[in-house]
């Protein structure tokens, strides 16, 4: 007999997430003591349950931009080393807690310079709470990192030498994050010429906020090799006759980091019923389910999978593939992902299957 899939099983599943943002997924009690702690002004309240509301409320804008406005105070508390060493120990403890395996955390540097820390300061102090984060959850989970440049501020190429010089220090990919409509991936293509150049792995945040053209030229110029979200590659997709770029994207096996709860804040979708999760998966793209911001969209890795077997009636096997598929996404050597997948992935599903 298969285990229901209670929450508690979700839990219990292994997971893989490819897309969850360091600076939207801290504890409200953390973003708390740190403004106290810091002196950051202006949070809505002091209340932990309500600060949670209010962010996840907040985010419920349905547009990315007004989305987007709450980092300012996740961002305003995470300006010195200790905060930063902080925030990531507790993401990597919560997503362990939650039954992740494997975690490709990311953010922007850039975030974090406002009180003088150097770019360099910031990576170091993540990485580091990182490490302390593993060892804290007995090493049940591994975290990589990615770093992102904001669309709408100049000087990708710094961010890109960042990935690269700390490139065997867990620091594993590059991303686009910020704004999408009005700020192409192919702005400032010579940042993505160099990564190629320097065989370094990046996805890019395309499809959410702008449609097809938009994660065209994150594919077809930039050379992404996964999509944050993709979810509007639906639009290139009419009554099942595939378009180009959808069947580029599928037949390339582009990973679509999809965030089912995000998606529906922002308004990439109208909602949870029209999200192409499914119609997606059942055409054979990539699929993969991620969190995005825990904060802001009150959710989780086993959660993410609660609602999306609720709305589309996913078992054990979706789930599995998914992971696998995610898994194989990561931007790890291919012994490593082999590893991960036949002996922690394969087995955790087939035990609940069983
Ligand atoms: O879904 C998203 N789309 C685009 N940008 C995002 C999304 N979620 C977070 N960020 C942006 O990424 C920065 C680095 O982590 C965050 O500060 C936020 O501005
Ligand atoms: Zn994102």
């Amino acid at each position: 007999m298969p285990t229901p899939l209670s929450p508690e099983a979700l839990r219990r599943a292994p997971k893989v997430v490819l897309h969850d943002h360091l600076d939207g997924g801290l504890r409200p009690q953390t973003v708390i003591e740190l403004a106290e702690s810091s002196g950051h002004q202006g949070l809505p309240t002091t209340d932990p349950v309500e600060l949670g509301n209010w962010f996840r409320d907040n985010a419920n804008s349905g547009s990315l931009v007004r989305y987007l406005e709450g980092f300012a105070h996740t961002c305003g508390v995470m300006q010195d080393e200790a905060a930063l060493v902080r925030v990531a120990s507790e993401a990597a403890q919560d997503l362990a807690a939650d039954g992740v395996v494997y975690a490709e955390i990311r953010y922007a540097p850039e975030l974090f310079t406002e009180k003088g820390l150097s770019l360099e300061q910031a990576v170091e102090a993540v990485q580091e709470g990182f490490r302390q984060g593993e060892a804290a959850s007995g090493n049940r989970i591994k975290v990589g990192t990615l770093l992102c440049a904001m669309r709408q501020n100049d000087g990708w190429q710094r961010i890109a030498d960042l990935v690269v010089k700390y490139r065997d220090q867990g620091v594993v990919g590059f991303d686009i994050a910020g704004p999408e409509l009005g700020f192409p991936a192919d702005r400032e293509l010579p940042a993505f010429e160099y990564l190629r150049e320097q065989n370094a792995h990046f996805t890019i945040h395309a499809g959410e906020a702008d449609g097809p053209e938009s994660i065209w030229r994150a594919v077809q110029h930039c050379g992404a090799e996964r999509l944050g979200h993709g979810v509007r590659i639906a639009e290139d997709i009419k009554d099942d006759q595939v378009g180009h770029l959808a069947a580029y994207v599928r037949d390339r096996r582009i990973a679509l980091e999809m965030c089912p709860t995000s998606n529906i804040q922002t308004g990439a979708v109208a909602s949870l019923a029209e999200h192409p999760i499914k119609r997606l998966a059942d055409l054979g793209f990539r699929v993969t389910v991620n969190t995005d911001n825990r904060l802001m969209s009150d959710c989780s890795m086993s959660g993410e999978f609660g609602v999306v077997v609720d709305q589309f009636g996913f078992g054990w096997d979706d789930l599995h593939r998914f992971t696998v598929d995610a898994a194989d996404a990561l931007f790890l050597p291919l012994d490593e992902r082999k590893a991960l997948i036949e002996n922690v992935i394969n087995p955790g599903y087939a035990d609940l299957k069983a």
